[in-house]
């Protein structure tokens, strides 16, 4: 399990994280969620241990996070990190030798990785020479390999196609089954809502939510859509109702108490028929827009 403890980082006067905390349980998927500049690369950067926190810290596993412990994470960092002028297949050895590989095992790891990436005929050719997608592909891969106990990827996604995008979705779900903490984040809330357990949204270096999706979703507005047979212009008059929005038979509606909705339900039957009364799931982006605002 990964604990960040109430990390703080200023950079000069500015406070770039501030008391974030969260967990990654063994294998759990948590997307880490935040606009431009919310503070994301800086907190995992502490989480790896390659820059020093102002305050707080990082545990592993119950322990305060050894540079031994932190040696065994697979990490993507935002700048990437290979180098553009080695071949990729040399540089997926060297990587995975460092994290204890003998050479042998490194390889063939890494032809199963870029074979399952669709880059087998490439092992030979220079990082530079591949498309950014596929230097991404083989960004994620150098961090997958070596049996990572633990994944920080800063943005693993930008960049790729839908296809890539899916096939290092399977990757990461795959890794974290296997009893890992998985750590990610990104900007696509819809990759977020598909791939993770939970979220972390950050917002100016805070923390303004977490939790699993169905634990933001109850925190937020219950709204409710109603259809019916007759027009439902008459429920803006109806006291303990929000109207969102109300168009001919079709209304977005907020129930401020039980006996509104049940007002609403009665005169809507008395007045014609009820064709849906249903709760509406606020998405991921709604979500996100009402706590990051
Ligand atoms: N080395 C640095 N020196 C000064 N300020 C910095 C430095 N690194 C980051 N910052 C500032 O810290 C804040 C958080 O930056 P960070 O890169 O962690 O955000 P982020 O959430 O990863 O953003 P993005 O989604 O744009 O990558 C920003 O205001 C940024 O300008």
């Amino acid at each position: 399990m990964l604990d960040v403890q109430q990390l703080t980082r200023r950079y000069g006067d500015k406070i770039a994280v501030d008391d974030v905390s969260f967990t990654v349980g063994d294998g759990q998927m948590i997307g880490f969620v935040g606009g431009n500049g919310a503070g994301k690369t800086t907190t995992m950067r502490m989480t790896m241990g390659l820059l020093a926190p102002d305050a707080g810290q990082v545990l592993w596993q119950g322990c305060p996070a050894s540079a031994a412990d932190r040696a065994h994470f697979g990490y993507m960092p935002e700048e990437r990190g290979l180098y553009p002028k080695q071949p990729i297949l040399d540089q997926l050895v060297y990587l995975a030798r460092l994290k204890g590989m003998s050479a042998p095992a490194a390889r063939a790891e890494a032809l199963e990785l870029l074979e399952r990436f669709g880059l087998a005929e490439r092992v030979k050719d220079k990082l530079e020479k591949l498309s950014l997608g596929n230097q991404q592909r083989v960004q994620i891969a150098a961090a997958v390999m070596a049996s990572p106990t633990c994944l920080v990827l800063d943005e693993p996604f930008s960049g790729l196609d839908p296809t890539a995008i899916d096939q290092m979705a399977d990757l990461l779900r795959e890794r974290a089954s296997h009893g890992i903490p998985v750590l990610f984040s990104s900007h696509q809330l819809d990759l977020i809502d598909r791939l993770c357990d939970g979220l972390v949204i950050l917002a100016k270096g805070r923390v303004v939510a977490k939790g699993s999706k169905d634990e933001l979703e109850s925190r937020g507005r219950v709204r409710h859509r109603l259809v019916a047979s007759t027009d439902l212009g008459w429920v803006r008059d109806i006291a303990g109702v929000v109207t969102e929005d109300v168009d001919g038979r079709t209304a977005l509606l907020e129930f401020v108490t039980p006996e509104a909705q049940r007002t609403v339900l009665t005169e809507a039957l008395r007045r014609g028929e009820v064709l849906e009364l249903a709760r509406v799931r606020p998405t991921l982006s709604e979500i996100y827009r009402e706590v990051a605002a």
